[in-house]
């Protein structure tokens, strides 16, 4: 798995979505190991395991492996592990998966969240985990984080994004929901309709937002650009499609970038996708839609 660095103070979990939940295990993992002058890690699990245990939604993530490093390393964790979530992996019993995995890796401290389960069927728990540790290494369970009174989880996140409510999605992430993908090729119609559009071929199976238009902050060769995006089918022109695309049109921008890579943070839902009767009915709306952005952008900076 990676080279022995020492113990560690490793906090665990699927971190799905990085939220402010995780964010507190992952917080508490870093101020343990600086108390001790130990490194701090974090063990995650790929794929999910809720996918590989046949819960089909759990195949797309608030935050694809890629994504989940990127955050973990901006937040300042020295180490970290993906743990391949296969059959094998699946099989181990609690106790296997102690001596196997987290005793192995050289552990001084564990800490997790306080519905983490582990082992065959989930049958871990964090008692079960101070208990199998038979004191080799000290656990300490993270409380349910609230806001406003709320639980954060990330089914509460899939739901937000379902609803299309982004206030809510950014406040529980602590950042705005983001996608990345690659520009490919669409039916350049875009162009022909004043407003070229970006499609975003995305580069692992993300949750998609509701189908509809959004205020956006777009990240292109290191540089930030204001725009809207659509998230959806095309029901004006027929097009068939039943997977949406991700098309962006940034403001003040007109290079090509076919083929690039584009960051785009999803600040605020502007309306749900309609069938237009014409193309003159459905330009005059991207119109008003790219207003209402620049307003809510503006609002946000
Ligand atoms: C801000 C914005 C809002 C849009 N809203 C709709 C919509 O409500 N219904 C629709 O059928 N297409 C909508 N579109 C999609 C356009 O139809 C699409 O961008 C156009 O067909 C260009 O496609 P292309 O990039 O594949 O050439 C929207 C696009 C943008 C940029
Ligand atoms: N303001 C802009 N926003 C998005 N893409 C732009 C913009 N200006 C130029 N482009 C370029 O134009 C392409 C989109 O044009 P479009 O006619 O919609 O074609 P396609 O159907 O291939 O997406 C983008 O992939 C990008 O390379």
């Amino acid at each position: 798995m990676a080279q022995i660095v020492g113990k560690q103070v490793v906090a665990i979990g699927d971190f799905d979505g990085v939220h402010l939940g995780h964010q507190e295990v992952i917080g508490r993992a870093m101020l343990t190991a600086k108390t001790l002058g130990l490194n701090s890690a974090i063990m995650t699990f790929y794929p999910h395991p809720r996918a590989v245990m046949g819960q089909d939604k759990y195949v797309e993530s608030l935050t694809p492996t890629k994504k989940k490093m990127e955050i973990f390393e901006s937040m300042g964790i020295n180490h970290a592990y993906i743990v391949t979530f296969d059959a094998s992996l699946m099989r181990l019993s609690p106790e296997q998966f102690v001596d196997q995995v987290l005793d192995r890796l050289g552990v001084d401290s564990v800490i997790c969240g306080f519905d983490f389960t582990f082992g065959f069927q989930g049958k871990g728990t964090p008692d079960s985990l101070c208990e199998l540790s038979h004191g080799k290494f000290s656990v300490e369970v993270v409380r349910p984080f609230h806001m406003n009174g709320e639980k954060v989880s990330s089914t509460r996140i899939r739901e937000a994004l379902q609803q299309g409510e982004m206030d809510t999605v950014t406040r529980l992430l602590g950042r705005p929901y983001s996608i990345s993908g690659k520009v490919v090729d669409g039916a350049k119609r875009g162009r022909t309709l004043g407003f070229p559009t970006a499609n975003l071929q995305l580069e692992e199976p993300y949750v998609s937002p509701t189908n509809g238009v959004y205020a956006i902050r777009a990240t292109v060769r290191g540089e930030v650009y204001q725009g809207v995006m659509n998230i959806g089918v095309k029901p004006t022109f027929e097009t068939g499609e039943l997977k949406p695309s991700f098309e962006a049109h940034l403001f003040e921008f007109s290079e090509q970038i076919y083929g690039e890579t584009v960051m785009v943070e999803l600040i605020a839902f502007l309306r749900p996708e309609r069938k237009f009767t014409s193309l003159e009915d459905l330009v005059a709306q991207i119109k008003l839609d790219a207003a209402e952005a620049r307003e809510k952008l503006t609002l946000e900076t």
